[in-house]
């Protein structure tokens, strides 16, 4: 696992047989302005480019510091490899944000090579004023199991919709926030023949993303057929902004694991895919090489 300080973005996570599990752009910048393209980017404050700040805000291009001396996580049994990363405004964060916060992120691999990333975020401004934000994880694919579930299209203006396909393909561009979604979801990579189960709490809604051929070729650092490779799905909170009063803390975290998987197309039991792994997890934004979503309730 290789985890960058600018952005705090995990930008590879290899299973046994040394796969990359992680999307990154062969055209990504490692460096400011641009956040690195793929990996696992954080949305924060902001998910979009609604508000007064940069799309996706600030937390992806800022450099994070090594979290010395964190306040003890309740479940750190699970695993013993992790790394501190915190973020604290800078004096120019103020123009665009006035508030102070310390947003702490963990990094976590499992003895069994799974992904754990705990966020929390405090408010800790001084004259009493409480703050919102919306926050997201992003992952790639062809989705099954949302098909129920309500959406706003950012295409449409964010729309309200319904989805009625049988299973979510990738025929166009798709950039769709799920709302209200079950906390679990399953990905699975028919190519790769690998399932990646997430587990997310704290970010009841989920993106779905994929740019396509004409507006990958119109992304400065996206190679101009990586659509093909990826589908970025995002463990977020958006419909609700988080609110958080001075000294109160969100915690959102992801865990997520990829096993073999034998799926094929309709047979998908995604309670099997994921009680036959031992994961849970928290998440704002993933980018992985996969063909299939499945939402578990
Ligand atoms: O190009 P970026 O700022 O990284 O955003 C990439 C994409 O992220 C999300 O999935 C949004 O829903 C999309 O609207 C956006 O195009």
């Amino acid at each position: 696992m290789q985890v960058y300080l600018y952005g705090a973005n995990v930008t590879s996570w290899k299973n046994d047989h040394g796969e990359e599990l992680l999307f990154v752009s062969s055209k990504a910048v490692f460096k400011p302005p641009k956040a690195i393209r793929g990996g696992i980017p954080i949305c924060f404050p902001q998910v979009g480019g609604l508000g007064n700040f940069e799309q996706h805000g600030f937390a992806r291009t800022r450099v994070w510091t090594i979290d010395q001396n964190p306040p003890p996580l309740q479940e750190s049994n699970s695993y013993r490899a992790f790394v501190d990363l915190i973020l604290r405004p800078s004096e120019g964060d103020f123009k665009f944000w006035p508030h102070s916060y310390e947003f702490r992120l963990r990094v976590a691999l499992t003895p069994g090579g799974d992904i754990i990333l705990i966020s929390r975020i405090r408010n800790t401004n001084r004259d009493g004023k409480p703050f919102t934000f919306t926050y997201a994880f992003h992952t790639e694919v062809r989705v099954e199991g949302l098909e129920t579930m309500d959406y706003l299209d950012n295409l449409k203006g964010k729309e309200r919709f319904t989805e009625q396909a049988d299973a979510l393909t990738f025929e166009s561009e798709v950039d769709k926030t799920y709302v209200s979604t079950p906390n679990k979801i399953a990905i699975i990579d028919h190519e790769k023949k690998r399932t990646y189960v997430v587990w997310k709490e704290g970010m009841p809604d989920a993106v779905v993303w994929n740019p396509w051929d004409k507006k990958a070729k119109a992304i400065a650092d996206f190679g101009d057929d990586e659509y093909k490779h990826m589908l970025c799905v995002e463990p977020a909170a958006i419909e609700d902004p988080i609110p958080l009063k001075p000294g109160e803390e969100w915690t959102g975290r992801m865990h997520l694991s990829a096993v073999p998987s034998s799926y094929c197309s309709g047979q998908l039991d995604p309670k099997r895919v994921l009680y036959g792994t031992n994961c849970c997890i928290y998440l704002i934004a993933v980018w992985q090489r996969v063909s299939t979503v499945s939402s578990i309730t």
